[in-house]
């Protein structure tokens, strides 16, 4: 859907894209970075309406430098700032983008109609927009970016300004319409925990450059951290311990990971490779004659990937879900 070459876009003060080589497919891409990263600026070259300084990209198989109005015409494009006509109502303002897109105009009225009842608009569409809330105003911007069928859409930072409902709603639509539609996204945000639901890819930029690009569960599994209580027994007055080292003589990377849950006792702590791990701790226990008192998983977060190891082990200790 999306290829980048190492794009750079120079600002005189200030790189905003620094030779950023990525590759989007179909789905749902989120794309993220702080306030500054370059997600706007990557965003208007790949809508032919920036020149990149250096490196080439193509959307939809089309070049940037020479086919932008092509594109515009296959993609669809939500701006991140309020840029809507507030003495207009919804229906007309879509209209009119759908005739700009150049559908004929009662194509144009019944794409509108269907488009404003799918964001879930249909009720207000006759109102001036300026009496919209936050989320209605997103939801107009959402559907002038769909009215004319494209095959890609781009969202800059739809869930600005709305509430957590809001937020999720409008995270509910964009996950749909790839999945009602077809149409794939490419979704920017500066909040990690909401891409991770609803997104099947994540690119993460910083200062421009590219920091990572992955499927989301890889996102979340690559670094899944195992906490595991055991029972003391005659034999093993310490059963951690006695874990800990038989773990570490069969060459798995574990940590003593102190005081668990209240009332329990010690944690240990290990990186899962796979399922081999979950093998090697339940022979270890068998074979040393000691109860597994919880051996669970601890799914990591997208924005763990910016934490250091230590503050994700002391964090996975007494909240292992
Ligand atoms: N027209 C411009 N002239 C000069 N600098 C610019 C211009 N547009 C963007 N920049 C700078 O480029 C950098 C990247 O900006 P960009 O808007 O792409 O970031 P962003 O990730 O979209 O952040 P935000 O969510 O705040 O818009 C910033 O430092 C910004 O100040």
């Amino acid at each position: 859907m999306i290829a980048t070459e190492s794009l750079s876009k120079r600002f005189p003060r200030v790189t905003a894209l620094d030779r950023l080589s990525v590759d989007v497919g179909p789905g749902v891409t989120g794309l993220v970075g702080a306030n500054g990263a370059g997600k706007s600026t990557l965003i208007k070259i790949l809508l032919g309406l920036s020149p990149a300084t250096e490196g080439r990209a193509e959307v939809l198989g089309l070049d940037v430098a020479t086919k932008g109005a092509d594109i515009r015409e296959r993609v669809g494009y939500m701006p991140e700032h309020d840029c809507l006509p507030p003495d207009v109502s919804a229906t007309e303002f879509v209209v009119h983008m759908a005739r700009m897109s150049g559908l004929p105009p009662t194509a144009a009225r019944e794409r509108t109609a269907d488009t404003l009842r799918h964001v879930g608009l249909y009720e207000e569409r006759y109102r001036p927009i300026g009496g919209y809330s936050t989320g209605m105003k997103q939801r107009v911007k959402l559907a002038q970016a769909l009215v004319h069928d494209p095959q890609l859409v781009f969202l800059d930072e739809p869930t600005n300004g709305l509430d957590p409902v809001g937020r999720d709603e409008m995270l509910g639509l964009i996950r749909r319409i790839y999945t009602d539609f077809g149409i794939s996204v490419l979704v920017t945000s500066h909040l990690l925990g909401e891409l991770e639901r609803t997104c099947d890819h994540v690119v993460v930029v910083d200062g421009g450059k590219l920091l990572r690009s992955s499927s989301t569960t890889d996102f979340t599994q690559t670094t899944t951290t195992l906490a595991i209580e055991v029972t003391d027994t005659d034999e093993h007055p310490d059963g951690t311990r006695a874990v800990r080292e038989a773990l570490h003589a069969r060459g798995a990377d574990v940590v003593d990971g102190g005081g668990g849950l209240p009332g329990a006792g010690h944690v240990l702590l290990l990186t899962a490779q796979g399922e081999e791990t979950y093998d090697l701790v339940r022979d270890v226990v068998a074979d040393l004659g000691l109860g597994l008192v919880r051996m669970e998983q601890r799914r990591h977060h997208i924005s763990e990937v910016f934490k250091s190891e230590d503050e994700q082990r002391k964090e996975a200790v007494g909240h292992g879900s």
